[in-house]
């Protein structure tokens, strides 16, 4: 059973079509970073897959339930970072993650789960003194109340500073470990590198992707892009780059020395003695792949990407 099941949802705002016809999965047990620029709908879906907001058209389900019809027993066996601080700022953390203990029947130890994100030196001061990554390690103590079986996060390393980021993956790690499913919405690649098992890209309403980080790596083009300073070169041995099986094109970049530029999908060392088998010289060579900064930049916007 998916934990999540969207199936062709629709919701307009008034003229604005934020979500278009919009369908996907995400399977029980499995990290799952949903992707897109601003304004995309990541959050109106989200916003719906919670009940907060009702679609126009279209159904989904959550942990085999209809997200309408059985909102409030979803949302016992779900834990959500919120878009924005959603804090009292005249209740401390300890305030907080008691009252979330409470609406959830648990039985966790505010100060256990404090300890985990980094907070338990402030357990006792008030949440409207703390900076917004402190807002963020709460919140994010209150979503892991009750072990929860899904886990939904919107941007979840907002306001972190890079030590915070990563404890944020460690923790979406060993949730994950211990069996929940999870859901983050980010428009950071390099968290969702690091963490997902698949992602999703929204753009306009619409899933444009779904694949693994490789998988979405590999279509847009291999990937892999093979940079060979040469002692010179002539046309006989572009030519002979260019038909290699696994070479997508190659260009060479004017200068001293020259350098080939060229999108291999394949073996490079075919490609370095294609060259030398025509006397020329490699004096030096580089590989880079697509990042996945450019996989998103590709399926989002109308440009061409290449590695660099
Ligand atoms: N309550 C609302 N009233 C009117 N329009 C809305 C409302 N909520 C969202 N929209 C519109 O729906 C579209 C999708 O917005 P949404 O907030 O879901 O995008 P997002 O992907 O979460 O963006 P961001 O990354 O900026 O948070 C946008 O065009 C937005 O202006």
């Amino acid at each position: 059973m998916p934990a999540i099941t969207v199936d062709n949802l629709t919701k307009s705002f008034g003229q604005t079509l934020a979500l278009d016809d919009l369908s996907f999965q995400v399977e029980e047990g499995e990290v799952f970073g949903f992707l897109g620029p601003n304004g995309a709908g990541k959050s109106t879906t989200i916003n719906i897959v919670l009940d907060f907001a009702r679609p126009t058209a279209g159904e989904v389900s959550v942990l085999g339930m209809d997200a309408q019809r059985h909102s409030r027993t979803i949302r016992q066996r779900t834990g959500v970072l919120p878009e924005g601080v959603q804090l009292y700022g005249r209740l401390t953390a300890r305030q907080h993650l008691e009252f979330a203990i409470d609406s959830k029947g648990a039985d966790d130890d505010p100060e256990a789960l404090l300890e985990r994100v980094g907070l338990v030196d402030a357990i006792d001061k008030k949440a409207g003194g703390y900076s917004k990554g402190m807002a963020q390690r709460l919140m994010l103590a209150m979503a892991l109340v009750g072990e929860p079986d899904l886990l939904i996060l919107d941007e979840p390393s907002t306001g972190l500073d890079p030590n915070g980021a990563r404890e944020m993956r460690k923790i979406v790690q060993e949730e994950n470990e211990r069996g929940a499913t999870v859901f983050f919405s980010s428009h950071i690649m390099e968290q969702v590198e690091a963490v997902c098992d698949r992602v999703g890209i929204l753009r306009d309403g619409q899933m444009v992707a779904v694949d693994s980080v490789a998988g979405l790596r590999d279509s847009v083009g291999g990937g892999t892009t093979l940079r060979v300073t040469v002692d010179r070169i002539d046309d006989d041995a572009l030519q002979a780059v260019r038909s290699l099986p696994d070479v997508g094109g190659a260009t060479v970049e004017d200068q001293q020395p020259p350098t080939l530029v060229v999108d291999v999908d394949g073996s490079k060392t075919t490609v370095l003695s294609t060259l030398e088998d025509r006397g020329i010289e490699v004096r030096d060579f580089s590989t880079t792949e697509a990042s996945l900064e450019d996989v998103f930049q590709s399926y989002t916007t109308d440009t061409e990407v290449y590695a660099r």
